[in-house]
C-alpha cells in the first residue's frame, strides 16, 4: 500500500490545429499543460474540472493511448513515456480504461464472448473452451449471467453495457484502470450499483482507478484523493474528504459551491460566484491562467504563474490560497 503505481512529471499534451484557409499558422490547444502528479497503489484518484480541462487527454497519457508532446510518464519507476508500441505491449495489459458511453465503446457487429475474450485473444493464445471458461467467469465476476454471452450488445441495458466493458477491461487482470466518467451515461439508479461493483473489483483485485468524473457526489464516494484541473493544469491535489471540507483553491471552492452537495455541512459554504467564461486553451491566459475568473486576483496573479507547491499532503497552485 502507498507505493507510487504511476507518475507523471511535467507531462504536456497540446493539439496542433489544422492551419487556416489563408495558409495563416495554425493554433495549438494546450489540453494538458504541464502536469505533475502521482498515483499511489490500490488508491482511488479523481481528475474533476468543468469540460474541456483535460481530464480525458490527461487519463490517455497515462496509459499511453496518447503521445505527450513532452515530459514523462512512469509506471512502477519506469519511464515508459517513450516506449515503442511493441515495449508496452506487456505494459499495457497492466492498464485498461473504462469509457463513458457504454453504447459507443462497444462494437454493435460483435458477440459479448468476443468482445469480452478481445484483450485476451490478442494477448494470450486460447483454445475456443478456455475462451468460454475464462468469459463465463468475467461475466460473473461483474453480475451478468454467462449464459447472454452469445448475444450482442443491442440486447443489453446500458448499465449492462457497462458491466460488459467492465468485464473487458478487468479480462487480463490489470492493476491500473483509467474509469473515464464511468457513469455519467447512465441513469441515476444505476449509477450506484455500477459504482458498487467498481469499489468491490477494486478490492478483489488490488486495483488501482484513475476516476475521471464531473459528479463531485460521486467523487466524494468513491475516490481517497482528488486532483482539480482548470485549463490543462493542476490547481490543487489533496485528500477528498479534507479538499471538501477546506478547500484553499478559489477554484475548488468554486466547484462544490456550485455542485448539489447532499451534505448540509458543505452546503452552507459561502457561495463564491465566477466572473466571466472559461477562457479557451488555444489562447491560455498570462500568469495564473485562472485569474481572469478569480474573485481574489490580484496583480501578481496576473503576471506570475503560480507553481505547485505541496504541504502536509496538500498542493495548490494559488498566490493567495483561502484561509
Ligand atoms: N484530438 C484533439 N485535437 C484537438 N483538440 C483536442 C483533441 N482532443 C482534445 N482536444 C481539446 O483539448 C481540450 C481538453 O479536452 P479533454 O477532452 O481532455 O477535456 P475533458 O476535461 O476531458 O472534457 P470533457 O469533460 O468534456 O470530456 C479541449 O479543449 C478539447 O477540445
Amino acid at each position: 500500500m502507498n507505493d507510487i503505481l504511476v507518475k507523471v512529471e511535467n507531462i504536456k499534451k497540446y493539439f496542433a490545429l489544422d492551419s487556416g484557409v489563408m495558409g495563416d499558422k495554425g493554433e495549438v490547444v494546450h489540453a494538458v499543460d504541464d502536469v505533475s502528479l502521482e498515483i499511489k497503489e490500490n488508491e482511488t484518484l479523481a481528475l474533476v474540472g468543468e469540460s474541456g480541462c483535460g481530464k480525458s487527454t490527461l487519463g490517455r497519457l497515462l496509459i499511453r493511448l496518447l503521445d505527450p508532446s513532452s515530459g514523462h510518464i512512469y509506471y512502477k519507476g519506469e519511464d515508459i513515456s517513450q516506449y515503442s508500441n511493441r515495449k508496452m505491449r506487456k505494459t499495457r495489459k497492466e492498464m485498461q480504461i473504462i469509457f463513458q458511453d457504454p453504447f459507443a465503446s462497444l462494437n454493435p457487429r460483435m458477440r459479448i464472448i468476443d468482445i469480452i475474450a478481445e484483450p485476451l485473444t490478442t494477448h494470450i493464445r486460447m483454445s475456443q473452451k478456455e475462451k468460454k471458461q475464462r468469459v463465463s467467469e468475467l461475466m460473473k465476476l461483474v453480475g451478468l449471467r454467462s449464459e447472454y454471452m452469445m448475444r450482442y450488445p443491442h440486447m443489453f441495458s446500458g448499465g449492462q453495457r457497462q458491466r460488459i466493458g467492465i468485464a473487458r477491461a478487468i479480462a487480463l487482470n490489470p492493476k491500473f484502470i483509467v474509469c473515464d466518467e464511468p457513469v455519467s451515461a447512465l441513469d441515476v439508479s444505476i449509477q450506484s450499483q455500477v459504482i458498487n461493483l467498481l469499489q468491490d473489483l477494486q478490492e478483489q483485485k488490488d486495483l488501482t482507478y484513475l476516476f475521471i468524473s464531473h459528479d463531485l457526489n460521486i467523487v466524494s464516494h468513491i475516490s481517497d484523493r482528488v486532483c482539480v484541473m482548470f485549463l490543462g493544469k493542476v490547481m490543487e491535489i489533496g485528500d477528498t474528504h479534507e479538499v471538501y471540507e477546506h478547500p484553499l483553491h478559489p477554484y475548488t471552492k468554486f466547484l462544490l459551491a456550485a455542485s448539489p452537495v447532499p451534505d448540509p455541512h458543505l452546503r452552507n459554504q459561502k457561495k463564491l460566484v465566477l466572473k466571466g467564461e472559461i477562457p479557451s486553451p488555444i489562447h491560455v491566459p498570462s500568469g495564473c491562467r485562472f485569474h481572469t475568473r478569480c474573485p481574489f486576483a490580484r496583480e501578481i496573479c496576473k503576471e506570475k504563474e503560480p507553481p505547485l507547491v505541496t504541504r502536509e499532503g496538500r498542493s495548490i497552485s494559488c498566490h493567495f490560497p483561502l484561509e
